[in-house]
């Protein structure tokens, strides 16, 4: 079995003052019976790590370089979250595939570079409106998790996030057969590759408008482990209740 995480990416969102949602939502949860993880932008992420020291929630980046260190101005690497108190990364989500025209190659030498790191990579697939309508997205999906993944990962630390880019932030969600659909080729195409002990291990989130309202019901979806939330990790009080939902399930 997989573990659950509920894992909240706050984007480019997210001041000093933000913090006090991160520990609002620790203090919510002192024994969570789920994993849960911030991913703030980078300049909040060592202050985050900080404020949630010793509590219940990690924190993670948004992206990392994959190299360790050298000319990339303004680029972060692996090395570098940990320093900042991170456990995890955030690699490939279609906001930087789409503004920074990321490759699937590129995401798996950062996805190597962040396991070497020791960091939990949370590798992001998902199929455009066009590829859906066109009845390519699992495809698509399949594609996207073969080439954005190395063969070596660490199985007790990889997590995988399935958003449909038509699905982020506009309230709109799949079908629930639509997510078992993808979910369950997703486990049967790390099967495929890394055998069913290992891809039984590993963490599938959903993500894309996921809302405390429809949480319970997402979680009861086959192969769904938990979520990747962007807008309703913000603020404590609604991302408590997606947690809350997760622990539930
Ligand atoms: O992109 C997402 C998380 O990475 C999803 O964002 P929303 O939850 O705001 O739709």
């Amino acid at each position: 079995m997989a573990r659950k995480l509920a894992a909240g990416n706050w984007k480019m969102n997210g001041l000093k003052a933000s913090l006090s949602e991160a520990t609002a939502l620790a203090e919510m949860f002192p024994a969570p019976k789920v994993d849960i993880l911030l991913c703030p932008p980078a300049t909040l992420v060592a202050a985050m790590a900080a404020a949630l020291d010793g509590t219940k929630v990690d924190v993670g980046g948004q992206d990392c370089h994959p190299r360790s260190s050298g000319a990339h101005t303004g680029d972060i690497s692996a090395e570098m979250l940990v320093d900042a108190g991170c456990d995890y990364v955030i690699l490939g989500h279609s906001e930087r595939r789409a503004d920074h025209g990321e490759s699937n190659a590129l995401i798996a030498q950062k996805t190597i570079a962040a396991t070497m790191a020791g960091l939990a990579p949370v590798v992001c697939v998902g199929e455009t409106l066009d590829e859906r309508e066109s009845g390519k997205t699992l495809e698509v999906i399949r594609h996207q998790l073969s080439a954005s993944l190395p063969d070596a990962v660490d199985f007790d630390k990889l997590v995988i996030a399935y958003e449909p880019v038509w699905a982020i932030g506009t309230g709109k969600i799949p079908t629930l057969a639509q997510i078992a659909e993808v979910h369950d080729d997703m486990r049967e195409t790390l099967s495929a590759r890394y055998g069913d002990d290992e891809a039984g291990k590993i963490p599938l989130l959903y993500g894309g408008s996921v809302k405390p309202g429809n949480a319970p019901e997402i979680f009861a979806t086959s192969n769904v482990d938990g979520a990747l939330v962007g807008g309703a990790s913000l603020k404590a009080a609604d991302f408590a209740g997606i947690v809350k939902a997760l622990e539930e399930a």
